[in-house]
């Protein structure tokens, strides 16, 4: 559905850090201007000349500067890097008082000092549903009383393969010929033994009781081809079980439906008519 945008307030001017499968499926949607009212000003990769070579490729060309040279060109900057940048990427937006969408979400739990920034100076972050579902129902039910949060992720073991916990504890998720659970724990241990592939627990935790009491099982898992979450939440307001599938995208581990996450919320952000928590 097609939602009235705020024509009268000025272009919110963004910039990407990142242009992997997150960035580079946002750079596409953002310089054929399909979101009216924001404007891509600059992107950012490890890889100047590849990502100069992608840019020539959009409709609306952009510079590609480094990451500390974001902020003075951009109201927002959305972060789609490895999770060890976070802090680099998004500290100068948020100084600035400005806003930062993260999508390595794990990392927010790691940098802490990030939110008490951000309500210092006037700055925003924000975490979109990303790979996940259901979050506008766990925020409402965190309004009352969560008795439980639980998920189970099921991956093609290729969409796991490379993860830390695996790496430390001898998994092997070669040649599986059924699905083998290779984690079973909160969602602070996941966001360490996982940091690539599991930001929606942590999502799910910030929406919700945290990340110690947020539970998760990992299966690695040969029979499907999606990534597949289910939530289960029981409250004193509502007891819900929903599951998403996602279809990877060039990352295996990153499914095609986070750029569109994000895509929605800047829609959202300059929308007259908001629909969803
Ligand atoms: N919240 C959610 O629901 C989800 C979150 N994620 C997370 O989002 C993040 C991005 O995911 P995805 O797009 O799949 O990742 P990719 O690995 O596909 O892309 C990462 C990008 O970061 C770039 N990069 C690396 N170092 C730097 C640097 N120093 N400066 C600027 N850019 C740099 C890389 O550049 P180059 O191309 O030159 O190598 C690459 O373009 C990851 O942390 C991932 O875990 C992923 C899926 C869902
Ligand atoms: O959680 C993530 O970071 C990615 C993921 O599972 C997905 O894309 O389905």
């Amino acid at each position: 559905m097609s939602t009235t945008q705020n024509s009268s307030a000025p272009k919110t001017r963004v910039a990407i850090a990142g242009l992997g499968a997150i960035g580079q499926s946002l750079a596409q949607s953002l310089a054929a201007g399909r979101v009216p009212g924001v404007e891509l000003v600059a992107v950012s990769a490890k890889n100047h000349d590849k990502a100069a070579a992608f840019v020539q490729t959009l409709v609306h060309q952009v510079p590609v500067l480094t990451i500390d040279q974001l902020e003075p060109v951009a109201d927002l900057v959305v972060e789609c890097a490895p999770a060890a940048l976070l802090s680099d990427i998004v500290t100068p937006f948020l100084k600035a008082g400005k806003q930062a969408i993260v999508l390595s979400v794990g990392a927010l739990l790691f940098n802490e000092h990030l939110s008490k920034v951000a309500s210092d100076h006037g700055g925003t972050i924000m975490v979109p549903t990303g790979a996940l579902i259901g979050l506008d129902a766990v925020i409402a039910a965190a309004e009352g009383k969560i008795h439980e949060v639980k998920m189970v992720t099921r991956k093609p073991p290729a969409g796991l393969k490379g993860a830390p916990h695996l790496v430390e504890n001898n998994i092997s998720v070669d040649g599986l010929t059924e699905p083998l659970k290779v984690f079973e724990g909160n969602a602070r241990d996941a966001a360490k033994g996982f940091p690539a592939n599991l930001n929606v627990v942590v999502a799910l935790a910030l929406a919700g009781v945290g990340p110690e009491h947020t539970t998760l099982e990992i299966w690695a898992d040969p029979t499907v081809t999606r990534n597949t979450h289910t939530i289960k939440v029981d409250s004193d307001s509502a007891r819900f079980t929903m599951t998403i599938e996602n279809i990877p995208s060039e990352n295996p581990k990153t499914g095609r439906i986070v750029a569109q996450s994000v895509v929605a919320m800047l829609r959202k952000m300059r929308a007259g008519l908001r629909v969803g928590t």
